[in-house]
């Protein structure tokens, strides 16, 4: 039976960094998630109470899940969609884990003859810089960016900037920002027309929520 039958809403939650603020905003939203939630290693953890089901995803594949139909809903970075560009539709800023995607680089960059540029999202930096009017190589890394050009591996870098803390630490400086990050709640869209009653409804939750903590 496809996601877009059941009549349980199937949430594709990703863990780590959002998971925290999601699962608050949930609970905040009156939501009932077992306090256990947070410590199982359980990754299909139903909640009867709510009529719901949660997935507990790697961020970067939430969106594949929601594509295929699999989870309904999910909630997954801005950034993951930009780069992910998987068919999928937005339905509501949550305004949780928020920052911003940079290009980065040492504070005495200098413009190379064969720029390359490191980082963890091949296709929004090549977007980037194609419309920059910048040849470069964009080489994928899968973590720890800010190593590529301390060691000499890339002059610059487009990476996830929270705080700031790694370049400070890093002797690096942020060049451009190119947009800002924040998660996003994401519906298929065969789930969302069949099952748009739960799926609205979630959606109207969270948003009164969101307002009432404006
Ligand atoms: N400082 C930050 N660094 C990276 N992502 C952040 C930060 N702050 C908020 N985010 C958001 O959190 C999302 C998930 O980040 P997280 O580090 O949990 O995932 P990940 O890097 O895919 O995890 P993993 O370590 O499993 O590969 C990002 O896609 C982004 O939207
Ligand atoms: O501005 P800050 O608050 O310092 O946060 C930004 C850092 O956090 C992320 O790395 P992460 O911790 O996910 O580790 P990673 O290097 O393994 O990607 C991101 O890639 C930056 O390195």
């Amino acid at each position: 039976m496809s996601a877009a039958q059941s009549e349980t809403l199937k949430v594709a939650m990703p863990k780590g960094r959002i998971y925290k603020q999601a699962s608050k905003l949930f609970r905040e939203a009156g939501l009932p998630i077992p306090a256990d939630f947070d410590d199982t290693r359980k990754l299909v953890i139903a909640v009867p109470e709510a009529n719901m089901e949660f997935i507990m995803a790697k961020p970067v594949d939430v969106p594949t899940y929601v594509e295929y139909g699999v989870a309904d809903i999910g909630i997954v970075g801005k950034d993951v969609l930009l780069e992910e560009r998987r068919d999928v539709y937005e339905l509501l800023d949550l305004g949780i884990a928020k920052c911003r995607m940079s290009v980065i680089g040492l504070p005495d960059w200098k413009p190379a003859i064969h720029p390359r540029v490191a980082t963890k999202y091949p296709n929004v930096a090549s977007q980037y810089f194609r419309e920059q009017g910048q040849q470069v190589e964009v080489i994928k890394l899968n973590g720890s960016i800010e190593l590529a050009p301390l060691i000499g591996l890339a002059d610059r870098i487009v990476d996830m900037v929270e705080t700031g803390q790694t370049l400070r630490d890093n002797g690096l400086v942020e060049m451009e920002q190119i947009f800002g990050i924040t998660s996003r709640l994401v519906a298929n869209r065969v789930s969302y027309r069949m099952n748009n009653q739960a799926i609205q409804n979630l959606c109207d939750l969270l948003q009164a929520t969101l307002a009432a903590k404006a």
